[in-house]
């Protein structure tokens, strides 16, 4: 796909939903009792992963545009799959589904794309395991293909060595499952929250302590409306083009700002952009703001420790916006970025270097020099992240030639109208 330069962002893009809370709506919906309303639901192919497994368990679910309906009888309605349960590019689906699949008396078998594939499961697998599961899968449970027979589960008490929401989530769904006891999981720093704050929307108690949260088993989940608010991840693209691509001005509707998600807020902050957070709105289980973003002078900056679970998928466009800033960005603590849909550390750090940017490779992250002007006329690869593939398309919206970007609809996977939207605002 050809990628032409901006003189200029300028407008307003509504937001699509939040694919981590549209996945989880949609999942808790199905083991809950009764209609599920979701509103905003993103139509992103990994969301609609979400929704043909548990329609492959005999869940009725309508989409209709980005209002959805899952119509759920509880976990005793799921039924035995017939088929392979196919999670497609999502490691969102993986690693939640295992934890509720962990109190279901069935076997299913998951599998996914060569991505999927490659992405470590043992941190999901290891805890099941200890709560009473039987689960395996390629090299002792770490990778897909898996397989996972339910059933009576025991409550644990888990140490994390990694801030993943998808870990705490797993075993917080699993830990729904056993017959009263308490599990409870510790994070080394908190990781984002929607399944807590979403299992209270169906009904259920969630006790949150510092960086330990705990669930008591035996509770049922009751039906609940839920409006999805836009995906600050998404967002972070136009944020970001916002700020550095010169004669820009954006606004961005009712997106997400969870504390815990908000991160890239804050690095913006810190990187002097000007922008304004206005209409916030907290009646609802998840906050929501519009976000306004003009072109500005930035400056490097160092991220790293708690801030890195706020902002982890934010990571490549950070690094782009790294290149536009006056002095040097250090970004550590990073090293989970290798195990996500590519090792973002080596695909950003290819891809940007072929732009002309001044950035290296580190254990735990990167280290970019600013500014440097961006050159095109080459050939870029999204190497099959969502992520990837948008932070290049903003980079090539400052190339005075054009660029080629390889597997360009990876960014289907969470952003479908992305072309749609930029296209719309670029001048
Ligand atoms: O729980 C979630 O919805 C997600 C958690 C994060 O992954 P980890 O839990 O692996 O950090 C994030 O990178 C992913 O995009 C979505
Ligand atoms: C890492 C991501 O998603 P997942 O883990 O669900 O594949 C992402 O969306 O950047």
């Amino acid at each position: 796909m050809k990628l032409h330069s901006s003189t200029g962002l300028q407008g307003e893009i509504h937001i699509p939903g939040d694919k981590s809370i549209s996945h989880r709506a949609v999942m808790f919906g199905s083991v809950a009792e009764g209609k599920t309303v979701i509103t905003n639901f993103l139509n992103g192919a990994d969301c609609l992963s979400t929704i043909s497994c548990f329609k492959k368990m005999g869940v009725d679910i309508t989409v209709d545009g980005t209002n959805v309906e899952v119509n759920g009888k509880g976990f005793e309605g799921l039924q035995e799959p017939a088929d392979i349960l196919d999670v497609g590019n999502s490691g969102t689906t993986t690693r939640l589904i295992l934890g509720l699949l962990a109190g279901t008396p069935f076997h299913s078998c998951l599998i996914g794309d060569e991505s999927i594939a490659k992405r470590p499961m043992k941190r999901v697998t290891e805890p099941l395991k200890q709560m009473g599961v039987s689960i395996d899968g390629r090299d002792h449970g770490n990778f897909t293909p898996i397989s996972i027979r339910g059933g009576s589960l025991r409550g644990i008490t888990f140490k994390s060595n990694v801030a993943s929401a998808q870990v705490k989530s797993a075993i917080l769904l699993a830990g729904l499952r056993t017959e009263g006891e308490l599990t409870s999981v510790t994070e080394p720093h908190k990781s984002r929250d929607h399944t807590e704050r979403m299992l209270k929307s169906f009904g259920a108690e969630v006790e949150e302590n510092g960086l330990t949260v705990s669930i008591k088993g035996g509770q049922a989940l009751k039906a609940a409306q839920i409006e999805v608010p836009g995906d600050i991840s998404s967002a972070a693209f136009f944020l970001a083009a916002g700020a550095i691509v010169p004669n820009s001005k954006l606004i961005l509707r009712r997106v997400g700002i969870n504390p815990t998600r908000s991160g890239i807020l804050e690095v913006l902050e810190q990187m002097g952009a000007a922008i304004k957070v206005t209409e916030v709105e907290t009646a609802s289980f998840e906050p929501m703001a519009d976000l306004e973003i003009q072109t500005s002078d930035l400056k490097g900056t160092t991220i790293s420790g708690e801030l890195i679970p706020k902002l982890i998928d934010e990571i490549p466009i950070i690094a782009l916006m790294a290149t536009q800033a006056e002095g040097k960005t250090i970004i550590k603590d990073a090293e989970e970025l290798k195990v996500k849909e590519t090792n973002r550390i080596d695909t950003v750090v290819h891809e940007l270097k072929k732009l002309g940017a001044d950035i290296e490779a580190t254990e735990d992250g990167m280290i970019i020099n600013g500014k440097k002007p961006l050159t095109g006329g080459v050939e870029v690869s999204s190497h099959g992240d969502h992520r990837i593939g948008m932070m290049l398309s903003i980079a090539a919206c400052l190339t005075e030639k054009t660029v080629e970007l390889g597997q360009a609809e990876a960014i289907n996977v969470s952003y479908p109208g992305f072309f749609n939207d930029l296209a719309r605002v670029s001048q």
